[in-house]
């Protein structure tokens, strides 16, 4: 199996609610290759709520190291619970790019997906997964990624 570049979306400025269960898929993605973002399942923030990896960064430098990442990834994975500008827009450029995505959902949260993420399904180029325990979508990561 070769190693993979996978680049992880995850809401950051949209709220982070979910930020241990991207913590939990980003470990358990670093199992078959480089995660680029690493850093959107960190619980480091500062007083002003800034990710501290990237508080020394410009936004401008942040969308930019994160496009370049983007286009070097292999497959994108996105935890797509809480609705994010940032995410849709990084799901929007990678689509562009033509990249694999691997969106997962929890229904259970109560949340309704946007049209823009479930309806963009594509067969496997754009796949939407619903999924209810963290384990569940971890096993799936595994189903499609570990014969890659
Ligand atoms: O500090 C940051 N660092 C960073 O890498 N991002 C990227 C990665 C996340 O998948 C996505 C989150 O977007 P948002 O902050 O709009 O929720 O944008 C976003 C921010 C803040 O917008």
């Amino acid at each position: 199996m070769s190693k993979l570049s996978i680049y992880f979306c995850g809401s950051i400025r949209g709220g982070r609610n979910d930020a241990a269960i991207y913590h939990e898929i980003i470990t358990h993605l670093k199992s078959f290759g480089k995660v680029f973002t690493e850093h959107v399942g960190s619980d480091k923030f500062n007083e002003e709520g800034i990710q501290i990896d990237d508080a020394k960064l410009t936004d401008k430098q942040i969308h930019d190291r994160d496009m370049s990442w983007l286009q070097s990834s292999d497959v994108v994975v996105a935890e797509v619970t809480t609705p994010s500008l940032g995410v849709g827009y990084e799901l929007g450029r990678a689509i562009e790019m033509k990249k694999k995505v691997i969106c997962l959902f929890r229904p259970s949260s109560g949340k309704r997906l946007s049209a823009m993420i479930e309806g963009a399904k594509c067969e496997n180029l754009f796949q939407v997964h619903h999924y209810t325990e963290v384990k569940n979508a971890c096993q799936l990561l595994t189903g499609i990624l570990g014969n890659k």
